[in-house]
């Protein structure tokens, strides 16, 4: 679609060798407040191959340089960036929330998150990358040591617009590797303030590249351009799978993280406001669009009734409505086709027998008519066989599962195709450790929500929730960087 540009409403460029450029193509994309679609936040470029391809030249052009920088040197321009960041705050969380609605104080807490990840990336810049192994030969010495992959291409979902770019570009540049950044359209003019902030603090050109467009344009031509060496995804189950399958076929490195369908698990000993607190935060904040969102909550028979009515007084409070607005706890679905998606699960729900405790609907009372609101959603009489309970919805919907003892409760936890995160909540020890080996996820957690992960800890998921890789963290080396084996003699 052409969209013919509005004059008060900012145009942002493609960010290309440390110059904004428009795209050649010409086309410009229009990106909506889903609060109010009529409201247009920003255009951003729809860019064509040709950008792309003068993006990966200049990532190839700097490279050289950027990894002969010492890994502080590095980590000095992290920190600037962190801080530069730091400063803009405030404006940078306000387009978040405008431009894909999450509450402003979510907005705002994942901006201190992205800082957070910078400041502690700049500090990986001065930490060991290698071991010396004792060789079979006394007289030489074996170690290992780490180089970049080179150019990496980084595709990145709409729902942290910008936690995850930032978890992929700090550990990417640190490990002196150059970067092609392709946000989600839903979300590039919050991308591009994210660009902003590389560039006023003096990051030299063609170490950072900013490309905007279709997911079928620009991903693609990520996933094929010969000039890129490692692709990391964040996004759908479906486009991770094509991102896998065009990587291997030219031998480039993938890493992919995709959807959730995380279980909480509520014992009979379990203290059930805090399970009741946890599951709204983890299954509700964010309008319920989180890979580590709860969507199941497998309750004990014992305080299933409790549970269910503690629930559901709370789940009556909550208030929706646009994200700036100091009230509002729950915002918008991100988009029309995410609305229309969560929608649709809703009435599969029903269609497959499960009975709808509370909300099902759209909002379009109170001013709320021009936004995509759906009204928070519990469902009870759920099993395993209905697709609520197997397909990540991304949207405000839990799912209550009752089942009679903890082995039960865990077989449910695991039947599904994904394993990102899940959740316990007892005092019990031996339920905790039943947990711990048993369940098939990445992140375990026990008496906290589902979702809200530690920059410093290994992220991502076991079975089809990703590649088997790991992010953030010292985790993140094992990706940007291969391993090169030195022997030396005299
Ligand atoms: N794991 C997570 O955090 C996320 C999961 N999702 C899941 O995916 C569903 C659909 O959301 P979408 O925004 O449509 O996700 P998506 O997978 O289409 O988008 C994620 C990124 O991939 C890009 N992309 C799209 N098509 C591509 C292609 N053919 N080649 C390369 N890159 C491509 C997009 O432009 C975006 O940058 C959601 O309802 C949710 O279930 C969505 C976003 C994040
Ligand atoms: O729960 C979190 O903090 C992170 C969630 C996430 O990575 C995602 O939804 O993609």
């Amino acid at each position: 679609m052409r969209v013919t540009t509005e004059t008060n409403v900012k145009t942002y460029m493609n960010y290309i060798s440390g110059e904004w450029v428009a795209a050649s193509t010409n086309q410009v994309v229009a990106s909506m407040n889903p609060a109010n679609k009529e409201e247009i936040v920003g255009y951003v470029q729809r860019s064509g191959k040709e950008d792309l391809d003068q993006a990966v030249q200049a990532a190839k052009k700097a490279q050289v340089p950027w990894r002969k920088l010492s890994g502080s040197a590095r980590g000095e321009y992290l920190y600037k960036i962190a801080n530069v960041l730091e400063k803009r705050i405030d404006e940078i969380a306000k387009c978040m929330t405008q431009e894909m609605g999450k509450t402003f104080p979510e907005s705002k807490g994942e901006t201190a998150r992205g800082i957070a990840i910078l400041r502690y990336y700049a500090g990986e810049g001065m930490r060991k990358v290698g071991d010396v192994i004792p060789s079979t030969d006394s007289e030489a010495l074996m170690f290992t040591t780490r180089v970049p992959l080179g150019v990496v291409g980084l595709i990145t979902p709409w729902n942290f617009p910008v936690a995850i770019p930032i978890w992929k570009m700090a550990p990417a540049l640190i490990y002196g590797n150059t970067v092609i950044f392709k946000p989600a359209q839903e979300t590039s003019v919050t991308a591009a303030k994210v660009v902003e902030c590389f560039e006023e603090a003096g990051l030299p050109a063609g170490v950072l590249n900013f490309v905007t467009g279709s997911g079928s344009v620009i991903g693609q031509g990520i996933i094929d351009h010969p000039g890129i060496s490692g692709i990391s995804f964040t996004g759908s189950d479906q486009v991770g799978k094509q991102v896998a399958q065009g990587a291997v076929a030219r031998g480039a490195k993938f890493q992919l993280e995709m959807g959730g369908k995380n279980p909480v698990i509520v014992a009979n000993d379990a203290d059930l406001d805090q399970a009741v607190e946890a599951t709204i935060s983890g299954g509700l904040r964010s309008t319920g669009q989180k890979c580590t969102a709860t969507s199941r909550v497998i309750v004990q028979s014992e305080v299933f009734e409790e549970f269910k009515a503690k629930l559901l007084a709370k789940v009556k409070e909550i208030k929706v409505g646009d994200g700036l607005h100091a009230e509002t706890w729950m915002g918008p679905c991100a988009s029309e086709n995410q609305l229309k998606t969560v929608l649709s699960y809703i009435e599969k729900g029903i269609a497959d027998g499960a009975t709808l405790l509370h909300g099902g609907k759209r909002i379009e009372a109170n001013g709320l008519e021009h936004g995509f609101f759906v009204e928070p959603t519990v469902f009870e009489n759920v099993n395993s066989e209905m697709i609520i309970a197997q397909e990540e919805i991304f949207g405000p919907v839990l799912s209550l599962i009752k089942v009679d003892a903890i082995e039960q409760a865990l077989e449910i936890a695991n039947d599904v195709q994904y394993g990102l995160s899940a959740s316990i909540f007892t005092k019990n020890i031996g339920n905790m450790l039943s947990f711990i080996n048993e369940m098939d996820a990445g992140l375990v957690r026990i008496n906290a929500e589902s979702a809200g992960v530690e920059l410093q800890a290994p992220f991502g998921g076991m079975k089809q929730s990703s590649s088997g890789s790991r992010e953030q963290g010292q985790a993140a080396i094992e990706f940007f960087t291969a391993i090169k084996t030195v022997f030396v003699k005299a």
